[in-house]
């Protein structure tokens, strides 16, 4: 399972298809000489009795003629039959049971995928009848929904109690079909588009449907269903009961049912709202904020940074954030992934103390971990990394590389732990943070950091650095931070956690406090 998270998951399921491709093109085909060695002797015969037709009396006195039907209904007819019988045992075509080591998505992969659409569609402002027609953003990728994708994404929302996104993806179901039986009447259609008609199991599904919205008090969306049914089969009518009226709810229960129910209370809030216009690139710092920012060279702390110095981006002096460009080289990313791909596995989120780690909505990614002496390159990620930062690499943890495939996020969250419990006393808490761009994400994917007004796209081989605590090692509330949904594309990085240990002179505390500035930020609004 959890195939949706990740793209090596989906890689795995296109080659499924693949396979179940293959086979059943090579039934087809058996079925096909099957069906043409039956078609010529069927014609044969045809053609017999059509010479018999004209003239029935020559026909028979003819002694070879009455031999050969003697012979056809006494052996060859018998032996059609069980030819045509054994049919069903040539066939075999049982790959989604007996494929072995095939996979296939579970129910939840697919209510993963389904929710990974609705999400982009909302944090992107989408448009549903673009999404549909497979563009995003004005650019053409993927090829046009049928109304029955629409359907039945609109169908697996309602089961998912999705109510606000049902009705947006029937109505465009209903749209597409709408136009689709203009365009294509039965009369001329022997193409496949006569089977995009629906058939009677459909339209019982499309009745249950709208039946269902009617009592949930959508009406407008019921009538539109019905509608259509009717226009398919007007005999359906009289199978109407919309159930009796004190069922039927008002229009205002109606609005409190639409509220989708995976969606937790957190999505509802304003620190939300706002977080998806960072996400959307439709606020971004103010004048005051970004007038002392600089793109610069930095010597790091290392000597051979005077030779080779590195390039810095600031997105924020306080508290700090910067990119440093062009730390990582393609040929040492593609190493690292391969390293990282048979290690994947569904991302969890840090569960209460003595809690078991979970799965959640709320990260939806697969991640790996790797030791930094597994493999040269990792060691020199950490150097470069301790060069470039001027900090100690005693205490980090172990590489985290992490895939968020179409629709993959991390919402809003802090690196730091709250709870000492979470950490060794020895080497304190998530000092740093740094993220290694293993990709480029065309669309989408964007680290936001939303109480500091900005989003980082993501670059390949670039590392993005900021400290999680002030330097009185109080945790800042402002560095609360989220990787946005990807919206095309595949994003990789690498994560690595700085711990607080031993950055004594690396970092020295100031003799006053100062974190009262984040404090504000703690609380979710
Ligand atoms: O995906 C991102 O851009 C952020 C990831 C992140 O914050 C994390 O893994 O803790
Ligand atoms: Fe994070």
């Amino acid at each position: 399972s959890d195939y949706f998270s990740s793209i090596t998951g989906l890689e795995e399921l296109l080659q499924t298809e693949d396979f179940l491709l293959r086979n059943l093109r090579t039934t087809t085909n058996a079925v096909r000489t099957l069906l043409q060695q039956l078609e010529s002797e069927l014609s044969s015969i045809e053609q017999e009795h059509a010479v018999a037709a004209k003239d029935t009396e020559n026909y028979l006195t003819n002694p070879v003629n009455v031999y050969r039907l003697m012979k056809r209904l006494h052996t060859d007819w018998p032996q059609l039959e069980g030819r045509v019988q054994q049919i069903p045992d040539q066939i075999d075509f049982n790959v989604t049971q007996n494929g072995d080591g095939l996979s296939f998505p579970s129910q939840e992969d697919v209510d993963g995928a389904a929710l990974a659409l609705v999400r982009l569609q909302s944090t992107y402002k989408l448009d549903v009848a673009q999404v549909a027609a497979g563009i995003l953003n004005g650019i053409k990728y993927g090829s046009d929904m049928s109304w029955q994708d629409c359907f039945v994404l609109g169908q697996q929302l309602f089961e998912m109690e999705d109510y606000n996104n049902t009705k947006v993806w029937l109505r465009e179901s209903m749209e597409r079909l709408g136009r689709h039986s203009r365009s294509h009447s039965p009369s001329h259609s022997p193409s496949p588009a006569s089977a995009s008609i629906p058939d009677s199991g459909t339209l019982n599904r499309m009745e249950a449907v709208a039946k269902s919205l009617f009592q949930l008090g959508d009406f407008d969306t019921a009538y539109e269903l019905s509608q259509r049914v009717l226009q398919f089969d007007p005999k359906r009518i009289r199978n109407w009961h919309l159930g009796d009226k004190g069922a039927v709810t008002t229009p205002e229960e109606a609005e409190d049912m639409a509220l989708p129910r995976h969606s937790d209370s957190y999505s509802l809030t304003q620190e939300f709202a706002h977080y998806e216009k960072v996400c959307r690139g439709e606020v971004g710092p103010s004048p005051r904020q970004e007038r002392p920012l600089r793109c610069r060279y930095s010597q790091g702390s290392h000597p051979y940074r005077r030779l080779a110095p590195l390039k810095l981006e600031e997105h924020s002096l306080d508290p700090f954030v910067v990119t440093y460009h062009d730390m990582l080289s393609p040929r040492k990313i593609s190493d690292l992934r391969l390293m990282a791909v048979p290690r994947m596995h569904r991302s969890t989120v840090n569960p209460l103390p003595g809690g078991q780690h979970k799965k959640s909505s709320f990260r939806v990614s697969k991640n790996a971990w790797l030791a930094y002496d597994s493999h040269p390159t990792m060691g020199g990620m950490l150097s470069d990394l301790s060069d470039a930062t001027g900090l100690d690499m005693t205490f980090c943890e172990q590489l985290q590389v992490a895939n968020y495939g179409v629709g993959g996020h991390y919402e809003p969250h802090w690196d730091f732990f709250r709870d000492p419990s979470h950490y060794p006393v020895e080497e304190g808490n998530r000092m740093a943070t740094a993220i290694f761009y293993l990709s480029d994400v065309e669309q989408g994917g964007a680290t936001a950091f939303p109480f500091l007004n900005f989003a980082v796209k993501p670059q390949l081989g670039n590392v993005l650095f900021w400290y999680n605590v002030h330097r009185s090692l109080d945790v800042d509330y402002r560095t609360k931070h989220a990787g946005c949904p990807v919206l095309k594309g595949s994003k990789w990085i690498g994560n690595v956690w700085i711990h607080e240990a031993t950055q004594t002179f690396a970092r020295p505390c100031d003799v006053f406090r100062d974190h009262e500035v984040s404090l504000e930020y703690e609380i979710i609004k």
